[in-house]
């Protein structure tokens, strides 16, 4: 009996797992900052490596900034959806979910630059 519950929780998981990488995925392919934020992610995990510097700084702040743009984008839906016209409201719920990205972007390149900018600086000096 056990076990069936487990196999059936682990079904539902992958089930869950699927729609949120359906997510992800719809989300590189219509979003130009996505894409971008992503490709600037790997870039720095890149170099992290390269230089051996701390990897946890930048994983975090790259996650933060990819989780925050999905729930922008989320949002963005969610408001076309119930407020296709002009509205004063969603421009505030439009405008602070691109706020939040933005307070996240500029952290992570503050993080980046701490993190990675002295090994660079040894590394070409
Ligand atoms: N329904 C609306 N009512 C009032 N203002 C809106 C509305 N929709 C969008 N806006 C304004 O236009 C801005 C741009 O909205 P838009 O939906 O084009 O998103 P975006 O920032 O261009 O994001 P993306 O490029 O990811 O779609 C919003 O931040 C908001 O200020």
């Amino acid at each position: 009996m056990r076990s069936d519950g487990s196999a059936l929780s682990l079904r539902r998981w992958v089930r869950s797992a699927g729609f949120a990488w359906a997510g992800v995925s719809q989300a590189y392919r219509t979003q130009a900052n996505f894409r971008i934020e992503v490709w600037a992610g790997v870039l720095a995990v890149a170099l992290a490596l390269l230089l051996r510097a701390p990897l946890a700084p930048i994983l975090l702040a790259c996650a933060l900034v990819l989780g925050l743009e999905l729930v922008n984008t989320a949002l963005e839906a969610v408001v076309d959806l119930v407020s296709p016209e002009l509205h004063p409201l969603a421009k505030v719920a439009k405008d602070a979910a691109a706020g939040a990205v933005l307070v996240a972007s500029v952290g992570a390149l503050l993080v980046g630059l701490a993190v990675l900018g002295p090994p660079l600086l040894r590394a070409l000096g």
